[in-house]
């Protein structure tokens, strides 16, 4: 039998249908999601807490006219359902396929990309402000979690709003949940409203006369019981403070209600914001019980839930042991999340060292400063933030930490190609954002066991430090009981010897392509010399001498752009040595990588030893040339 959602090709297709049909489609949603996202992955619980708020949007605005701009937008699979998508929604974070986050060059409905959180309010304000400034009288909706309100650009966006627009929608979707349980006193402010049993009565009181006479009287009824609850609150409502309208909290899954509301606020002449109150992963029992888990996830059973069970520890989970092991030695060490206990893994130190684990809510500024804060007092703070998401905190690292020469750690998990979440989430730029950064050394693991000694190096090291670590696991390598300091700037040669005829440069998790590079030119005849860098900065200068003064090519592979990366330290390093030699960098190009699987990513873009071969197949015959005519690599120092 048709279901409602396969004739829908845009949100127009809502406009005529009936209460029971949306009831309907409602259903029809949350299944097409359990079993969609079981087979793709993906951020589930998010998006099973908008489907009624997504759908009452879309009956009484009208997009692309009106624009829609939502918070991160791991919750828009709705949104892409009711905008003529829904056909390809099992393509959703596939190679090829929807992007898991709304894209603008992916649809006219998706007015706004995000993937970062804390930006849709300031967006939002734009697009309001701009459509002011031309005369426009189309709706701006944002749509934000109740986490991204414990982010200070939300807060940057309130403080401007009252005084630059009168007609803005922003609608709190508060289920409660960051990634983890939410933190802060906004989150325990919205907690007391939304559990403030005067609101919730006079609410369902008010939800009972919208379903039964609906219209003006019911919006006067509703208007009624906010003045009522807020006089029972007896606080300054934070939004009324900042000069826009409250009304809420109402229950986010009740459609007639939603679609009342959103009806009477689009007639407001004045920024509103709207506080629904929703259940993260509403529908699926398992996303119901687990919400941190099914915040966003792989492949599961769409009725267990049940996810495949892990055969090997990932590098953030090595990264929370040692950091737990080094914080039992040494009582100085603290850690800090983002809002991302759970991707980081902290949330395996913080049962062993609660007094020592902070989550800060979506504040990576704030976790910056914060970390400078605890470091003057001579903690050793490791701050672990993934590498995009770090890029927000840039001037904190280089205005509150280097400056300061404070000893704060860097933990940048999801250094490299981050895979299905795509270009928002690729933490591709940390080395050409920090290497310029005086004072600060910047390491890059090859395995787990790595990861640790550089996570002791730079306990010890008395000055800011920053590490990244790819997604997921490593080559499997065993973790030394007690790690070991790391030389700061000392690579380690792990074959060849200088003069040899190609000199490559593993870095990280790019090593295990370098090493199969080196392997296919052995079998080629060339004597090859083997390098993990380890340090992205400082360069070891020394070894780049020794080794590149006699070589005929130079190669440095590394899971990261091109420009700016350790490839370009290399380059630079051998112009100050004044060698010349021909120089091949195997890295991601100046463009924005789409999501994909990793290993298809890197062929297609070049970061394998068969495209490096063919790069280098020039350098190579000429080293060839050399070799037939006994001449050794000209000593290539200018
Ligand atoms: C700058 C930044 N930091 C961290 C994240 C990771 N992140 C994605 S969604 C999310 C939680 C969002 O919670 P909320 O806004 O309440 O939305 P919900 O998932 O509850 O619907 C976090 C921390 C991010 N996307 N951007
Ligand atoms: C939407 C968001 O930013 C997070 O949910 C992110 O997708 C988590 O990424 P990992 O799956 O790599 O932890
Ligand atoms: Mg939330």
């Amino acid at each position: 039998m048709d279901t409602i959602l396969s004739t829908i090709t845009s949100p127009a297709d809502l406009k005529s249908m009936s209460m029971v049909q949306l009831t309907q489609l409602a259903e029809e949603i949350r299944e097409r999601l359990i079993l969609g996202v079981a087979k793709t992955g993906g951020h589930i619980g998010p998006n099973l807490g908008v489907v009624e708020l997504t759908i009452a949007m879309h009956y009484v605005f009208d997009t692309p006219t009106d624009s829609f701009i939502f918070d991160v937008s791991h919750q828009a699979y709705v949104h892409k359902l009711l905008t003529g998508r829904e056909h390809l929604f099992d393509t959703i974070r596939q190679p090829g396929g929807l992007n898991g986050f709304m894209l603008r060059t992916e649809s006219e409905h998706d007015s706004y990309g995000a993937g970062h959180a804390g930006t849709a309010l300031s967006a939002a304000l734009g697009m309001a402000v701009g459509r002011d400034l031309a005369g426009g009288t189309e709706h701006i909706v944002a749509l934000a979690g109740d986490a991204a309100f414990t982010n200070g650009i939300s807060f940057e966006a309130l403080n401007n709003v009252a005084a630059q627009t009168k007609r803005l929608i922003i609608v709190l979707n508060d289920n409660e949940w960051s990634i983890d349980k939410n933190v802060g006193a906004i989150a325990e402010y919205f907690h007391k409203i939304a559990m403030n049993s005067t609101y919730v009565s006079l609410h369902d009181a008010a939800a009972g006369f919208v379903e039964k006479i609906g219209g003006k009287a019911a919006r006067h009824v509703v208007r009624r019981a906010e003045e009522a609850a807020k006089g029972l609150v007896g606080r300054g409502m934070i939004f009324e403070e900042f000069g826009i309208s409250y009304f809420g909290p109402i229950d986010g899954h009740n459609l007639p209600m939603l679609i009342e509301t959103f009806k009477f606020l689009k007639t407001q002449n004045k920024p509103v914001v709207l506080h629904a109150i929703t259940q993260k992963g509403r529908g699926f029992q398992p996303a119901l019980e687990g919400q941190k888990k099914f915040h966003g996830l792989g492949p599961y059973h769409p009725e267990t839930g049940e996810t495949k069970p892990a055969i090997q520890k990932t590098y953030s989970e090595i990264f929370a042991e040692t950091l737990t092991k080094l914080a039992t030695a040494n009582d100085k060490v603290v850690a800090i999340t983002a809002a991302m206990p759970n991707g980081t893994a902290l949330d395996l130190f913080r049962p062993v060292h609660p007094t020592r684990y902070f989550d800060v809510g979506i504040a990576e500024e704030h976790a910056v400063i914060f970390a400078a804060g605890l470091a003057i007092k001579g903690f050793k703070p490791f701050c672990a933030i993934y590498s995009t998401f770090l890029q927000r905190s840039f001037d904190q690292i280089v205005h509150d930490v280097a400056l300061q020469k404070l000893p704060v750690v860097f933990c940048m998990d999801r250094g490299g190609l981050s895979g299905d979440d795509g270009p928002t989430h690729h933490g591709l730029f940390d080395i050409s954002y920090l290497r310029g950064v005086p004072n600060l050394i910047h390491m890059d693991p090859v395995d787990e066991d790595e990861l640790a000694d550089m996570m002791y190096t730079a306990m010890l090291h008395d000055g800011p430090s920053a590490i990244r670590y790819p997604r997921g696991t490593g080559p499997g390598v065993r973790v030394k009981e007690q790690p070991v300091a790391l030389e700061i700037g000392k690579a380690k040669v792990l074959k060849g010897r200088p003069g040899a005829e190609v000199v490559v440069f593993g870095l990280g998790a790019m090593m295990a392509e370098a090493e199969r590079f080196v392997g296919m030119l052995e079998a080629g005849g060339f004597s090859v010399a083997l390098i993990n860098p380890r340090f992205a900065k400082p360069v070891d200068r020394e070894c780049v001498d020794r080794y590149g003064v006699e070589c005929g090519l130079v190669v440095t592979f590394e899971d990261h752009v091109l420009a700016g990366g350790f490839g370009s330290a290399v380059l630079e390093t051998l112009n100050e040595l004044q060698i010349d030699v021909p120089m091949v960098r195997v890295g991601w190009p100046d463009e924005f990588i789409e999501h994909g699987k990793v290993e298809a990513l890197r062929a297609k873009y070049g970061l394998t030893a068969e495209a490096a071969a063919e790069t280098c197949r020039g350098a190579l015959e000429e080293i060839v040339e050399w070799r037939a005519e006994n001449r050794r690599p000209h000593l290539s120092r200018r």
